[in-house]
């Protein structure tokens, strides 16, 4: 099989020495030859981690246009552009492989419509949690089950911040430069640490999980950059971990979201750290399961690269998942506990919440803390009304 390798950076070179270290075994599952016959990048001078030599690298999307090829794998990011290259290369027949959530959250469907007409396949298991095998799983392994809750770690980066700040100590900053450093963090990371990676992936798992198409605009995010360092120690002395997870619950409607979470210390996902990701699915028939690993880094997504690759050639491209149906997304009767940290005094907390909600409050720190009962969103802000809220965040596996 003849491919072109769009993108050769973080992601591209790790498919190239993937396809290389397991060659053999790679050729002894698909019976043939897999030759990466055109690179496509912006800078064809650029220096590379990686051998290239007997390949075409060009900047000229039309050199990947007329290629004779079988397959993409699309590993350059971008949404607008790569979009317009992705449908090209479905109209052509071309099998796509992409690790990009940020197209697949806005355009899935008409993707894979496309693919679909055109009978090739458009394969993503690397675009949501890295390396962690959870699309396939979603989508084939679990296909028995009625599931009513999809729950996960989605961003490595954001991960490794907060573990560096609760677990090692370090400043925000510091903990953001290092996941740059070490590739995990986006070209940009604004949409890493403002929540927004996370988004599109819980949107690409509840559309699997759900079978329902959905808007990501539909779906509410909060990411980590306006994090107070006070909290996450805060949630360390009342035995909580902060950390970023995606939320989805469908009971006739779904119920997602996006947002720093105080998580029981012993919950299952309070232990997951680093750049490690986990994704919980809860079904009818299998119950509760867990899936964890590398969200992100060279070799770790390409390992799921690679193996989407394999599929395209050991199963045929009969048909990729399509939702039949739109989501309706409702939020208004979701109900948490809330950790809350304030700028008044003892007295005034007590005057404002006293009557209204359970709650148990600690003046053990600098401010005064409250820990609630479970409540919606609606009942929360009634509470909360005149109070000065310098933190407010939901809290998983007290009860
Ligand atoms: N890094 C990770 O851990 C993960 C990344 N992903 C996704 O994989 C994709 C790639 O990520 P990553 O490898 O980290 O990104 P990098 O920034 O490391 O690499 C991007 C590559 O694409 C090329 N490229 C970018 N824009 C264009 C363009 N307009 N035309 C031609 N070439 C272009 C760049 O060329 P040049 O080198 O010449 O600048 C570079 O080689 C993204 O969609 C990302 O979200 C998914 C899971 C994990
Ligand atoms: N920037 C992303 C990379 C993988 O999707 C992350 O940090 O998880």
């Amino acid at each position: 099989m003849k491919i072109a390798v769009l993108g050769m950076g973080t992601v591209g070179t790790g498919v190239v020495k993937v396809l290389n270290t397991n060659k053999e075994k790679i050729e002894s599952l698909t019976g043939e030859e897999i030759k990466i016959t055109h690179v496509f990048a912006k800078n064809v001078d650029k220096a590379r981690d990686v051998d290239l030599s007997g390949i075409e690298i060009t900047d000229d999307i039309n050199d990947i246009y007329n290629a004779d090829i079988d397959a993409a794998i699309e590993v350059m990011g971008g949404i607008d552009h790569t979009y317009d290259i992705m449908m090209e290369l479905l109209n052509n027949g071309i099998h796509i492989v992409t690790a990009n959530k940020d197209l697949l959250a806005e355009k899935i469907d008409d993707l894979t419509e496309a693919a679909n007409k055109n009978n090739v396949h458009l394969n993503y298991e690397a675009a949501v949690a890295g390396g962690v095998p959870i699309i396939r799983t979603i989508e084939n392994s679990l296909n028995a089950n009625q599931i009513s809750e999809v729950m996960g770690i989605l961003n490595g980066t954001t991960n490794y911040i907060l573990t560096k700040m609760t677990v090692d100590g370090w400043s925000y900053e510091d903990a953001l430069d290092d996941a740059k450093a070490k590739g995990y963090a986006e070209a940009d990371p604004t949409n890493d640490v403002e929540g927004i990676d996370a988004l599109r992936k819980i949107v690409l798992l509840s559309r699997l999980a759900f079978n329902r198409k959905v808007d990501i605009k539909d779906v509410p995010s909060t990411g980590i950059s306006n994090v107070d360092a006070a909290d996450i120690q805060i949630a360390k002395d009342l035995g909580y971990i902060m950390k970023l997870v995606g939320i989805s619950k469908y009971d006739d409607s779904i119920s997602a979201s996006v947002e720093p979470i105080f998580l029981k210390a012993d919950h299952q996902l309070a232990s997951v750290n680093y750049e490690k990701n986990a994704v919980y699915v809860n079904g009818n028939a299998v119950g509760e399961t867990m899936y964890y690993g590398p969200g992100a880094g060279s070799l770790e997504t390409a390992s799921a690269v690679v193996s989407d690759l394999i599929h395209v050639l050991t199963q045929p491209a009969n048909g990729n998942f399509q939702p039949a149906e739109d989501a309706v997304i409702k939020n208004k009767a979701v109900e948490y506990q809330y950790y809350l940290r304030f700028g008044d005094s003892e007295a005034d907390v007590k005057k404002a919440l006293d009557g209204k909600v359970d709650y148990k409050l600690n003046t053990a720190h600098e401010s005064v803390v409250a820990v609630t009962a479970k409540l919606n969103i609606d009942q929360l802000q009634d509470a909360l009304e005149g109070l000065d809220v310098k933190a407010k965040y939901p809290v998983i596996g007290d009860e």
